[in-house]
């Protein structure tokens, strides 16, 4: 199977996942004076106010908050979207101790961490696995975690992560509203992409904001203390580094709601 390691990581996906070489793969570098500020792009809406979160979970490549994604409770909608699409999942990609793990870098700046904020086209697609192979299947919201003070809400996450210390572990994590991990602006950047591990599907409309918000060291150091390995596996591997780094932009355009 595929992993973040030597021989497993993402320079060998490409063996078992061709499309690692497509047109339209991600994470990428934005280059913030080559996007194309569109004044047509509308804000993006997200209505995230009556959402349920149901569980966190362990599963080998991330830390996973899932939510109940059977109707229209929590969706985003506007920006690059036709539909509104809903909020089935999020995630984070981090790095190790002393260096940085986001997946989307600006103007090849790194940062600490990189939430991704996984919804689906339900308008169109009647589950989550179609939606996740169509083109315009899925919505990611991706935001920066640059390292500051403290971040107030992110403990509520930190302080329930050695519930889910071993791939395979999950927990309830009921009453969780994403909104309070989102920056003052949701200026964003967006463009057609992909999945960004396996099965690396261009099935991706991606909006990433420009604004980060700030966690603590502290905070990032309980995200490493997570394991890519199952409690009954003798080796005992940190999950760190769980990121893919900028593929190439193949003639893609990345559009700006801000000059
Ligand atoms: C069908 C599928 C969908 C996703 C994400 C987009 C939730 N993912 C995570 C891929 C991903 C993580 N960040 C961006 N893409 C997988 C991985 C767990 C095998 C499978
Ligand atoms: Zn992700």
């Amino acid at each position: 199977k595929w992993g973040y390691g030597e021989e497993d990581g993402p320079s060998a996906w490409h063996k078992s996942y061709p499309i690692a070489q497509g047109a339209r793969q991600s994470p990428i570098n934005i280059v913030p004076e080559e996007a194309v500020y569109d004044s047509r792009l509308p804000a993006i809406s997200l209505s995230y106010d009556n959402c349920t979160s149901l569980t966190i979970s362990n599963n080998g490549h991330s830390v996973v908050v899932e939510f109940e994604d059977m109707d229209d409770r929590s969706v985003i909608q506007g920006g690059p979207l036709e539909d509104a699409y809903r909020l089935k999942q999020f995630h984070f990609h981090w790095g190790g101790k002393n260096c940085d793990g986001s997946e989307h870098t600006v103007r090849g700046k790194t940062y600490v961490s990189e939430l991704h904020l996984v919804h689906w086209n339900a308008v169109r697609y009647r589950t989550f696995g179609e939606a996740a192979a169509a083109p315009d299947g899925l919505a990611v919201l991706s935001i920066f975690l640059e390292k500051g003070d403290e971040h107030a809400d992110l403990h509520t996450i930190t302080d329930a992560l050695y519930m889910v210390k071993f791939k395979g572990s999950i927990a309830n994590f009921k009453g969780f509203n994403p909104k309070c991990l989102l920056p003052p602006s949701l200026r964003f950047w967006t463009y057609p992409g992909s999945l960004t591990t396996p099965p690396l599907y261009e099935s991706v409309i991606w909006i990433v904001l420009a604004e980060p918000i700030r966690v603590s060291d502290k905070q990032m150091g309980k995200f490493r203390m997570l394991l890519f390995n199952a409690e009954e596996e003798e080796q005992t591997k940190r999950m760190e580094n769980n990121f893919r780094p900028p593929q190439p932009l193949k003639g893609r355009t990345v559009r700006a709601s801000f000059k």
